[in-house]
């Protein structure tokens, strides 16, 4: 699986606590960093959330993990994206569904809401959660995809 990480300045210790984490799990093939801002660089959060979620859209990555202060903005932004369903999710209920319910390409994080340790097990669970396409959660996601194609 290759994932897209992104994080401004609010998320960067979160995302690279994340970002190692799965370059050591061997589900993940890669993992492609799309701004790695420092301190002083306070990059706005769309512009680092948008090109992770285009690198999804774009078949460059199978999914994103994004990190901001709260998530919100990240998922905000991943979602102006064609084809990208983006959440925030902190309990790993939510983090499963969006996947098994949602077919979620992208995960969104709050460095300023949630733990690394939390978080670590989050993504954990979420890496082994595949979309099943004959489920009838697949039916209501194609009204999703059907409606943005009809925009
Ligand atoms: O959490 C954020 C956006 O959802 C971001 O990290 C901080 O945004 P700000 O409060 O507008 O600085």
């Amino acid at each position: 699986m290759r994932i897209a990480v992104a994080a401004d300045n609010a998320g960067v210790a979160l995302k690279d606590t994340l970002a190692r984490m799965m370059r050591e799990d061997d589900r993940v093939a890669e993992v492609t960093d799309f701004g790695v801002p420092d301190d002083s660089d306070d990059r706005a959060y769309p512009l680092l959330g948008l090109a992770a979620a285009q690198a999804v859209a774009h078949g460059e990555a199978d999914r994103a993990v994004l990190v901001c202060g709260t998530g919100i903005g990240m998922a905000i932004s991943a979602n102006k994206v064609e084809g990208i369903r983006a959440t925030v999710a902190h309990d790993s209920y939510s983090a499963e569904r969006s996947i098994r319910s949602n077919d979620c390409q992208v995960l969104c994080l709050g460095g300023r809401v949630i733990g690394p340790e939390l978080a670590k097990k989050i993504v954990d669970e979420w890496l082994g959660y595949e979309f099943d396409p004959t489920s009838a959660s697949a039916e209501k996601v194609a009204h999703i995809t059907a409606f943005e194609q009809d925009s």
